[in-house]
């Protein structure tokens, strides 16, 4: 048996089974996960592969040594949906001449990227290897590392690619397996295809690699060389050649795992494999494909589109969803609740499950420390076998009913084993303390203070302006003062400080 293979089997999408999991090198195991578009909050729906991930990116680091594994997950922002958003926020300075669409693009980004940081830390999870931004990898970079416009030129080399109406399209026809992920046939497709086809497409499920931007539009100079003649397309770059190009950046052309939801196996992913197989040569683009399943409500997928959406942000920082914020904790146990692939019924009645099962191994571990200790190996098996979360948290079930014997060491185990999951981080006093200052603070009084402290800094009134913050934090609410990356305007962030 192969050294590389050490327990771990995982449900591949690709294969539609179970299989072993051998990597191509266990000195550096490479995932890749697509992460947010930004142009909006993240919903919780959003944050299930993102927590899913990180149980596998935790498990990896266990089984191959924490500086032998890769995680990379990706920012997408350039995509037609941020600059729709770019011009409804700021439309009107836009056309006043104060900011250009470009400038208004990099405020949604920026803002959105930071959010979309503080909730997935707030959800305990580790910060990924890489995060690389979508926008710096269009064209030709000087470290020569990837890009996706010599991505689309090498496809147009090899015959993968056309141009047509200022597009430049992926050719299906060209590519004989073409649907192996998603198993949708070439043919079944035009056969079935009752939409009616673009008539510069020359099938219906070639899809766009770059597309011409009108002078409104953002931008970038591509230059390709087509037929022995040099073009220059302005425009911007189709949603699926980012990820190819920003996955072979730092994992090659063949890496070990790719993952993301259910939803993106078609046409997100099969697209990634097509322009990464046909421009390397390669007979995978990953050999590993694993996908979560849909985090719903009342059955129905939440997304945004379908209005029956709940942000990370609400949940973790109002009293939106159930009349009462909750820790990022208990969330990440929610979900870990259910099997990845399974569907999950949202609810409050699941919150304060996970909330009371956290109380309960939170008195258990009280302030004992996890180092050194081992994890349980009933634990670890269960997460071997496709990240069976569900029977991870059973073994820790068992581990906090042997604690009623006062075994240090049993405490300890199951500290160490609720870390593995990104759970049970703290002590127990450090749990109730945070769960008691944010049952008491009220965050809209807060950012009301804040913003009342920001206007006496403005009249240069610094008395009265210390004089909140000091009050704030006797009650245990901390202020941090930073100057926001554009403006340079001082802004004021705040946690709660036990
Ligand atoms: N309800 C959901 N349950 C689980 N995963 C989801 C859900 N909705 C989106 N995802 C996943 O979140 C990640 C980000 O997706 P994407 O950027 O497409 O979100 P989105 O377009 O904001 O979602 P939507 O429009 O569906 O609300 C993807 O991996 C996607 O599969
Ligand atoms: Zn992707």
């Amino acid at each position: 048996m192969s050294e590389a293979f050490r327990g771990l089997r995982v449900y591949n999408t690709l294969t539609r089974r179970q299989e072993d999991f051998v990597p191509l090198d266990a000195g550096n195991v490479r995932m890749y996960v697509c992460g947010p578009t930004v142009y909006d909050f993240a919903h919780i729906g959003n944050a299930r592969p993102v927590i899913v991930f990180d149980v596998l990116f935790r498990l990896l680091r266990h089984l191959y040594g924490a500086e032998h594994v890769t995680y990379v997950r990706n920012i997408t922002d350039v995509d037609d949906k941020i600059n729709a958003r770019a011009l409804r926020d700021f439309g009107g300075e836009i056309e006043a001449g104060r900011l250009t669409l470009n400038e208004a693009i990099r405020k949604v980004t920026e803002t959105t990227a930071r959010q979309f940081h503080a909730d997935v830390e707030a959800l305990g999870c580790l910060k990924p290897t890489a995060e690389p931004r979508a926008t710096e990898f269009v064209l030709p970079r000087a470290d020569g590392k990837t890009d996706m416009v010599s991505l689309i030129q090498t496809l147009i080399d090899r015959g993968h690619a056309y141009v047509a109406k200022g597009e430049i399209l992926f050719d299906t026809a060209s590519m004989p397996d073409y649907g192996e992920l998603s198993k949708r046939r070439l043919e079944d497709q035009q056969a079935g295809a009752r939409v009616a086809v673009d008539p510069h497409k020359k099938n219906p499920s070639d899809f766009v690699l770059w597309k011409e931007s009108s002078a409104q539009e953002p931008g970038w100079e591509g230059r390709f060389v087509v037929e022995g003649r040099e073009i220059t397309i302005r425009g911007r770059p189709g949603w699926h050649i980012e990820c190819s190009a920003m996955s072979a950046a730092y994992l090659g052309e063949i890496f070990d795992i790719h993952g993301g939801g259910l939803d993106l196996i078609f046409p997100h992913h099969e697209n990634e494999i097509a322009q990464s197989r046909c421009a390397h040569g390669t007979p995978v683009m990953a050999k590993y494909w694993m996908h979560n399943g849909f985090l719903q409500v009342e059955g129905r997928k939440m997304a945004k589109s379908e209005g029956n959406f709940v942000t990370i942000h609400e949940l973790l920082h109002t009293e939106k969803f159930g009349g009462r914020s909750w820790p990022g904790e208990v969330l990440r146990l929610a979900m870990l609740m259910t099997h990845y692939r399974e569907p999950l019924d949202f609810s409050v009645r699941k919150l304060e499950e996970a909330e009371t099962v956290l109380d309960g191994w939170y008195r258990a571990i009280g302030d004992v420390q996890a180092e050194g200790s081992d994890i349980s190996s009933d634990m670890l098996r269960a997460l071997q076998d496709d990240l069976n979360t569900t029977g991870a948290i059973a073994a820790l079930h068992e581990l906090r009913a042997e604690t009623a014997k006062g075994d240090k060491e049993v405490r300890r185990r199951l500290k160490a084993s609720g870390e593995l999951l990104g759970i049970l981080q703290k002590t127990e006093e450090e749990w109730f303390s945070a769960k008691a200052a944010s049952a008491a603070v009220d965050p809209a009084a807060i950012e009301e203070r804040i913003a009342a402290r920001l206007a006496f800094i403005r009249e240069k009134n610094f008395a009265a302006a210390d004089a909140i913050r000091d009050k704030l934090s006797g009650q245990g609410v901390q202020l941090m003062d930073y100057k926001d990356p554009e403006t340079g305007e001082r802004r004021t962030k705040w946690e709660v400080k036990r």
